[in-house]
Formats: structure tokens, sequence, C-alpha cells
């Protein structure tokens, strides 16, 4: 069908744009889409390496993870991707990346403070990180879990408002309205993290004016956004 060929080229192109951008090494991360029409979800195939890959090689599953559409085993990280399309009904894309400052932040175990309105444009609050696992889960069901864990860290928050949790000792998984903005929320995941621990070493103490991070993230995000070239001039 013309939208699952179409979901399957987002979703690569997406893929691509996590080595372009710098986020993932070797077969590191993966990146997954869904058409919620049909129930569908593009995702990377489990440990193809990214130049290797096609658009055809996306892997179509359904929300219980069965592969409708595919030759290639989908993502390790699938049961985690759909727990997140099961509960955040605005996400249309997920991201996960091993990206190097944001991998750090989730081995300290320490969220992302938001210390600047580069982070406010894109998260109305801290870049939370997940508690540790329970032996249960990690030996249970662990990537359904892992998908709990990362819904149960934003809580009763809306999901696009603070769109990325760093998975604790592991690294980030973001998401957005498409594959795309998922990526996007991943580049600057990185960007502030790298940003964070520089500002720590200039002033522990840094603090965050809390009307800026309203204004900014508001600007882009809010009702009457007007960044850019929409909303009124
Ligand atoms: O870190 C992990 C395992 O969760 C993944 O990002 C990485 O191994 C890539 O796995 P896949 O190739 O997507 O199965």
């Amino acid at each position: 069908m013309a939208s699952l060929r179409t979901l399957k080229e987002e979703v690569y192109e997406a893929n691509l744009a996590l080595v372009r951008h710098g986020l993932v090494l070797l077969t590191w991360g993966n990146v997954s889409g869904i058409d919620r029409d049909q129930g569908l979800v593009a995702i990377k195939p489990s440990g193809v390496p990214y130049d290797d890959m096609t658009a055809d090689d996306m892997v179509i599953v359904d929300l219980d993870g069965k592969v409708v559409e595919g030759t290639l085993k989908p993502s390790s990280d699938t049961a985690t991707h759909l727990v997140l399309y099961n509960r955040f009904e605005g996400v249309g894309g997920v991201a996960h990346t091993h990206s190097t400052h944001g991998a750090a932040y989730a081995q300290a175990g320490r969220p992302i403070k938001i210390l600047g309105t580069t982070q406010a444009d894109y998260f109305a609050d801290d870049i939370p990180c997940t508690r540790d696992m329970t032996k249960e889960e990690i030996e249970g069901a662990f990537e359904h879990e892992t998908g709990n864990v990362i819904v149960e860290t934003v809580g009763n928050r809306d999901p696009l408002h603070v769109p990325g949790v760093l998975l604790k000792n592991h690294a980030p998984f973001t998401w957005g309205k498409t594959a795309a903005e998922a990526v996007r929320n991943s580049v600057v995941l990185e960007e502030v993290a790298r940003m964070g621990l520089m500002t720590a070493q200039l002033n522990p103490q840094a603090e965050m004016n809390q009307h800026l991070v309203k204004k900014h993230f508001e600007r882009k995000h809010g009702p009457n956004a007007y960044y850019g070239q929409g909303g009124p001039n």
C-alpha cells in the first residue's frame, strides 16, 4: 500500500539521520514510525549495518509485535517502541540512540536538568532518567518492561512536552509526532547533554529562569505558537 511504502521510506531516512547526526555507531540505535489508521509500525531490522540497509528492509509489525511484512527480524527494541505507541496516543515516531553525552547521563543515573532555552525550545522540563529496573523486569519481558519504565518515568505529563527519557545504565529514548521529529529530539537531547556537562563545570550552581521555559516552549509548541513561518505575522 502506498502509505506503508511511504512510512518505510520515512523510517529508513530517519534511521540514516541517526548516523548523519553522529548519534549512533555500529548497529546501535533504532527508529520506528506508526501508521495509526492501519495500526502498523515500520521499524529498523535488528543488527543490520546502516550502510547495508534499504527502505525495503524496514520491517512492518502490528501493535502486538507480529511481523506482517518483511523477511528480516525487527529491532530487538520493538516491544519497547510498541509500548510507547500504545500508551502515548499523540506519538508517531520513536527513536533510540547511544549518543555519547546522553548515554553518559543515563549511566550516571542523572536527569538532564533544564538550564537553557536550547532545551526549553523542545522540552518543557528536565529530561528525566528512569529508575533501576528490577531483577524480575530484566529477566522477564525485558523490552516490554523497558517501555513500561519509560512510561512510568514520563508520568502524567504530556509525552510531547517531555519527548525523551534516559534509560538508566543504557541510553536515551525520544519520540515525536513523526519519525523525523523523534530523531530531531534525539539531536536536541544529545546537544543539551553536552551543554549540561560543560555548564556544570563552569557553574555547578547554575539555575534556569522558569519564565523562559514557558515562553520558549510555548512559542514553538503552544496553542498560539508563532516561531518560524507558521502562526500570525
Ligand atoms: O542498545 C540496544 C539494545 O537495546 C540497541 O540500540 C542496539 O543493540 C540496536 O539493536 P537493534 O539492531 O535495533 O536490534
